[in-house]
C-alpha cells in the first residue's frame, strides 16, 4: 500500500520526537516519522489505562493525536489505507518507503468496539476518528448554531431599516454590501465572506448604523456592540477602519453616516475574543462567559473569523446570548486557525449551499490597484495552475515569476532588499519615525518556513548582513547589535501594559543617543522595555494574515514541501496591494495551487444535515 502522507526525518538518534521504548505499529510508524513521541505517548498511556492491546486501535488513537497537533479535528482512517494523501494535510512524500497500514475494512468498527471508545476517550461518528473533546466541540458547534438559525429573526421596522440602507449603502456601487447589510440586518446569525479589500469592514459599519438606529427606534436602550476578532491586531485595524468609515467626510456616491449614526456609535472599542469571553487565569479554553454568564450585547461581530479555531468557536457559541446577532466576517479561503479546525470554511460550506442569506459572500474588489493581483489570487482560487502561470508570466509589471536558480534575478532581489532596508536605515537614523515606518510597510518579504535556505531566519540573517556591510557595522542577532536604526521588528505576544499585540509590527528609530520602537498605529518605545519581537525583514505568511503591504515578495519552497498549499500562496499573494513577485519554480507554484491545506472535519457535513431553512 503506498503512502503519501507528511513525515518528519532525522538523523539525531536522540531527536525530540523519536518515542523511547515504543514497539509494534505505534515504533514503526513513529521510525517513519509519521507519528511524534507526544503522539504514541497519548496512545499508549490511554490504550494502557483501558487495557487494550490491539495494536491497529493504539495506531488509530495516535493518529488521531497527530491530526489535531496537524490542525484537524479528527481523521479518516479509511483516507490513510487508500494510499494518496491523508487527506487532512494533503501533504506530499510519496518517495518514502511504504508503510503497513492496517486494512481500511473494518479498522475504524475496532476502533469504535474497544474500551477507547467505550469510555469515551475518542468516538467513532460520521466515519471518523475524534478525540472525545474535539468531536464534543464540534457538536456543540453544531448544536449552537442550528438552534440560532432556528430562532425567531430579530423584529426589525422594515421600511426604515431600507431607506436608511440606501443612504448607508448607495446606489449600484454598494448594491453587493446593501443586499449583505439589509439579509444581515433580519437575521440573527449570519457569515459575511470576501477577500481583501471587498468591503467588507464598510458593510459592518453600516450595518452597526442601521442595528444602531433599529434599537433606537424601537425605543430601547443604546445597543451593546461587541467587536472583536482574534488577535489584537486585526481588531485595532477593524475599529480603526469602522471609525474611519464612520468618521468620512461627506461625498456623492458614498455612504452617508449622520451625527445620529455616529452619536449611537460614539465610542465603538473592538478587542480581542479572548478579552471579550473574558480570559482566565491558567485555562486557554474556558472563559469567564459561558451558558450560565452570557455576554450581555446585543450585537457581535467578529472580523477574521478564518483564525478562529473550533475551540473558541464552541466557547463564543456558548456566551453569546441567543437573542443576539452574532456576525461572522472573515475570508474562507485564507489559512485557517493555528489550533484545530477550519470553522470559517466549514460554516460557509455546510451552509452556504442553503442559498437562503445567512452566508453573504462579498466578490468586488474596491481595493488592489492592480487588477492583475485579482486575477492571480481568482486563478490560484479556482485551483487553475496554467491559469496563474500564465498570470505570473503574462509581463504584467503588477505580478511576476521569478525561478530560483536564476541568479541574476536572486541578486537584483537581494539588492532590492537591501535597498529597502537601507532606505528605512536612513530614515531611522535621521529620527524620522512616521518615515521609516511608512518605509518599512512598503515591501514585505513573507516565506513559508521559518528555517531552511527559503525560511525566514536565513533570509532576516541574509539582509542584515548586507545592511551592515552597506553601513560598515555589525548589524544583526548577536548580543549588543540586535537592536540597530532601521530594524523592523514583529511583536510576538501580547503586552496589556504596554498595549502591544501580538502581530504589531514597527521599526527601531534613533532619539539622540539612544533607540527607541515605533509600532505601527501605537505609542513609541525604549527598545529595552521590548520582551518579545522578532525582527521582520521577513515574515512567515501565517503572520502576516490581517496586514496588506503595497509590494509583496514571496518564497515558495520547493514542491516537496508540506506547507506548501493554495491556502498559503492565496493568503501571500492577496497581502501585496500594488505589486506581487512569486519566488518559486513553475512545478512548486503547480503543487500550491493543487495542493489544498484541507482539515478533517465533520462539522460542514452536520450543518449540511437537517438544519432548518428560514
Ligand atoms: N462599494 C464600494 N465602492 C467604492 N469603494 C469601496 C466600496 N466598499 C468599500 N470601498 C473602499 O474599499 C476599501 C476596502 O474596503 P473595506 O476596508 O471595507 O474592505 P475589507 O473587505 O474589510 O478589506 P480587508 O479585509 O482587507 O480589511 C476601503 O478603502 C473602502 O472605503
Amino acid at each position: 500500500m503506498t503512502t503519501a502522507i507528511e513525515r518528519w526525518t532525522s538523523d539525531d538518534p536522540h531527536d525530540a520526537r523519536r518515542a523511547l521504548g515504543a514497539t509494534g505499529l505505534l515504533r514503526t510508524f513513529n521510525d517513519a516519522g509519521v507519528l511524534t513521541a507526544a503522539d504514541v505517548h497519548v496512545a499508549r498511556r490511554t490504550a494502557d489505562v483501558v487495557g487494550e492491546d490491539d495494536e491497529t486501535v493504539r495506531l488509530a488513537v495516535a493518529l488521531a493525536v497527530r491530526a489535531v497537533r496537524q490542525g484537524s479535528v479528527c481523521v479518516d482512517l479509511g483516507g490513510f489505507a487508500d494510499g494518496g494523501s491523508d487527506g487532512a494535510s494533503g501533504a506530499a512524500g510519496a518517495e518514502a518507503a511504504p508503510l503497513p497500514w492496517p486494512s481500511a475494512d473494518g479498522w475504524l468498527d475496532r476502533v469504535a468496539a474497544s474500551p477507547l471508545a467505550e469510555r469515551s476517550v475518542v468516538r467513532a461518528d460520521l466515519g471518523l476518528l475524534y478525540l472525545d473533546r474535539y468531536w464534543r466541540e464540534e457538536r456543540q458547534v453544531r448544536d449552537d448554531v442550528v438552534a440560532r438559525l432556528a430562532a425567531p429573526a430579530p423584529p426589525v421596522d422594515d421600511a426604515l431599516l431600507e431607506d436608511s440602507a440606501a443612504r448607508l449603502f448607495p446606489g449600484d456601487a454598494y448594491a453587493e454590501q446593501r443586499v449583505a447589510a439589509l439579509s444581515t440586518a433580519r437575521r440573527l446569525t449570519t457569515v459575511l465572506t470576501g477577500g481583501p479589500g471587498r468591503g467588507k469592514t464598510t458593510t459592518v459599519a453600516g450595518l452597526l448604523a442601521l442595528l444602531a438606529e433599529q434599537a433606537e427606534h424601537a425605543g430601547g436602550r443604546r445597543l451593546r456592540i461587541a467587536l472583536a476578532a482574534p488577535t489584537g491586531k486585526a481588531a485595532a485595524r477593524m475599529q480603526e477602519a469602522v471609525a474611519d468609515s464612520l468618521g468620512a467626510l461627506p461625498e456623492a456616491g458614498r455612504p452617508e453616516f449622520t451625527d445620529d449614526d455616529r452619536r449611537r456609535l460614539a465610542g465603538l472599542q473592538a478587542g480581542t475574543l479572548h478579552r471579550l469571553l473574558g480570559s482566565r487565569p491558567g485555562s486557554s479554553t474556558r472563559f469567564r462567559h459561558d451558558r450560565s454568564n452570557r455576554l450581555p450585547h446585543d450585537v457581535v461581530v467578529v472580523d477574521e473569523t478564518s483564525m478562529v479555531s473550533l475551540t473558541l468557536m464552541a466557547r463564543l457559541l456558548e456566551a453569546v446570548r441567543p437573542d443576539a446577532r452574532l456576525v461572522l466576517v472573515g475570508d474562507p479561503d485564507q489559512l485557517a486557525s493555528v489550533e484545530a479546525g477550519a470553522v470559517l470554511a466549514d460554516l460557509v460550506a455546510g451552509l452556504g449551499e442553503r442559498g437562503d442569506g445567512v452566508v453573504s459572500a462579498l466578490v468586488t474588489d474596491h481595493r488592489s490597484e492592480s487588477t492583475a493581483i485579482t486575477r492571480l489570487a481568482a486563478a490560484i482560487q479556482d485551483g487553475d495552475p496554467d491559469a496563474v502561470l500564465a498570470e505570473l508570466t503574462a509581463g504584467d509589471g503588477a505580478v511576476e515569476l521569478v525561478h530560483p536558480d536564476d541568479a541574476a534575478a536572486l541578486a537584483a532581489l537581494q539588492d532590492e532588499l537591501t535597498r529597502h532596508a537601507l532606505d528605512v536605515r536612513g530614515l531611522a537614523l535621521a529620527g524620522d519615525a512616521a518615515g521609516a515606518l511608512a518605509a518599512a510597510e512598503r515591501h514585505r518579504l513573507l516565506c513559508a518556513h521559518r528555517e531552511g535556505p527559503w525560511g525566514v531566519a536565513h533570509w532576516n540573517r541574509l539582509v542584515e548582513r548586507r545592511l551592515g556591510e552597506a553601513s560598515g557595522v555589525y548589524l544583526g542577532a548577536a548580543v549588543g547589535t540586535e537592536w540597530y536604526a532601521g530594524r523592523p521588528v514583529l511583536i510576538t505576544a501580547n503586552d496589556y501594559s504596554l498595549g502591544l499585540f501580538n502581530g504589531d509590527t514597527g521599526v527601531v528609530v534613533a532619539d539622540g543617543e539612544h533607540l527607541r520602537a515605533h509600532i505601527s498605529g501605537c505609542a513609541s518605545f525604549a527598545v529595552s522595555r521590548l520582551g518579545d519581537v522578532e525582527t521582520l525583514h521577513a515574515m512567515t505568511v501565517h503572520k502576516s494574515q490581517g496586514s496588506q503591504a503595497e509590494e509583496v515578495t514571496v518564497l515558495l519552497p520547493d514542491e516537496t514541501s508540506p506547507l506548501l498549499t493554495r491556502e498559503l500562496f492565496y493568503t501571500a499573494v492577496t497581502r501585496a496591494r500594488r505589486r506581487v513577485r512569486v519566488v518559486g519554480t513553475p512545478e512548486a507554484v503547480r503543487a500550491a495551487v493543487l495542493r489544498r491545506a484541507r482539515r478533517a472535519s465533520g462539522l460542514a457535513e452536520r450543518l449540511r444535515g437537517d438544519v432548518p431553512v428560514g
